[in-house]
């Protein structure tokens, strides 16, 4: 029999039910991550295990109630294996595809076990985030890189860093926000998951990058070409080239921010409050972190930001549905696993364009 080329594709995680011990066990591996909270693990054991499970795992649960299908399950999970399904159908019996999340279930070390037991040639880690962060894919090909270290033999094996200019990912993200007329609503969002600003520091040599000087990465150059700020502008700056949305129709702002230490701004919910004082009554709102809708687009924006809106005299905030499982999505992963990621040749792109 031929060996196969193994194909790992790991999202963030959810936990395994919205029941409050499920939803602390989830937050529990999650939040004791020191890439994510990456404070002395003295200080990250009070400051998870002390305050922020126990008080926020009862919340939590409620709203995965909400989003939580009642045949299918989490959104996140689910969308996830349709994607994984769609993908198996565009690639030959060559590939052997594995789902698996950084967090809970299906976890990272089943998946590796099946590609270990199939004596594959090769696996290819398709971290499922489309901008760079240590919280997210610096966790996962840290994991992935720490429980392979024991294998005795080695296939050959390749990580995606990251993707935030893939042409077919940004067609996608444009043709759903086609469906909803941008031309029609007073402005456009682009809410990305936050990070602590402390987190971007070291994403070049000098160790102090902060993305606090003006317009820092409002460019993608040399330096700042790990910088998830930075690629979160060149996500949205080319959905909304994409769609003819001019610069000052659309916001970029972060979403999700967690504890008290300032996180990148601005805010989302500090743009939905200047837009409505300016007199904005209907938002679009593209969440292009995201490659499956989840709790955080589910919920965060189509209610919590929803019901903030209409508080401060709005009237509707519309979500673009995530990737899921648009077919250009699907080739973008294809592409991604036959190793040609379809990069945007005349993009208007700082100094460098050198990341790939
Ligand atoms: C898209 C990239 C993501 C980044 C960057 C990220 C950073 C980050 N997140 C938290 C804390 C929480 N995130 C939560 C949910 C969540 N986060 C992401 C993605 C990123 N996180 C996803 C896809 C999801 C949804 C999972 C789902 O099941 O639908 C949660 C749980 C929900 C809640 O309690 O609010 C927390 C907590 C931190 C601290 C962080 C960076 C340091
Ligand atoms: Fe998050
Ligand atoms: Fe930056």
């Amino acid at each position: 029999m031929k060996a196969k080329k193994g194909v790992l594709l790991i999202n963030l995680g959810t936990p395994d039910s919205p029941k409050v011990p499920d939803v602390r066990r989830y937050l529990d591996e999650f939040l004791m991550d020191g890439r994510v909270i990456d404070i002395g693990v003295i200080q990250r054991n009070l400051l998870v295990r002390g305050i922020i499970v126990p008080f926020r795992s009862p919340k939590t649960a409620k709203l995965y109630n909400e989003i939580w299908d009642k045949e299918k399950g989490s959104p996140l999970l689910y969308i996830s294996e349709e994607q994984v399904a769609l993908l198996r159908e565009e690639l030959s019996d060559e590939y052997q595809i594995e789902l698996a999340m950084r967090y809970q279930n299906p976890s990272i070390e089943q998946a590796l076990e099946k590609l270990r037991l199939a004596m594959v040639d090769s696996i290819r880690v398709i971290p499922l985030f489309p901008q760079y962060a240590s919280a997210t894919t610096g966790s996962v090909i840290e994991k992935v890189m720490r429980l392979m270290s024991t294998w005795p033999t080695f296939p050959e094996i390749s990580f995606v860093n990251q993707f935030y200019d893939n042409e077919l990912m940004i067609e996608a993200f444009a043709d759903n926000g086609r469906l909803k007329k941008p031309e029609t609503f007073d402005h456009v969002l682009f809410s990305f998951h936050g990070l602590p600003i402390r987190q971007l520091k070291n994403v070049d040599n000098s160790g102090n990058h902060g993305c606090d000087a003006p317009n820092c990465c409002a460019q993608i150059s040399s330096t700042n070409k790990f910088c998830y700020v930075a690629q979160c502008h060149a996500t949205a700056r080319l959905i909304a080239e994409k769609l003819h949305i001019a610069p000052e129709k659309y916001t970029v702002c972060f979403q999700s921010r967690l504890g008290k230490e300032p996180w990148v701004q601005p805010y989302t919910s500090d743009a939905l409050e200047k837009l409505a004082h300016e007199g904005a009554k209907r938002l679009l709102v593209f969440s292009p972190a995201f490659v499956a809708d989840c709790i955080e687009t589910l919920y965060e924006i189509t209610v919590e930001y929803g019901q903030e809106f209409k508080k401060l005299g709005g009237e509707h905030v519309e979500l673009v549905p995530s990737l899921n499982t648009h077919p250009k999505w699907i080739e973008a992963l294809k592409q991604m696993v036959l190793g040609e990621q379809a990069n945007i040749p005349n993009m208007q792109l700082g100094e460098t364009v050198v990341n790939k």
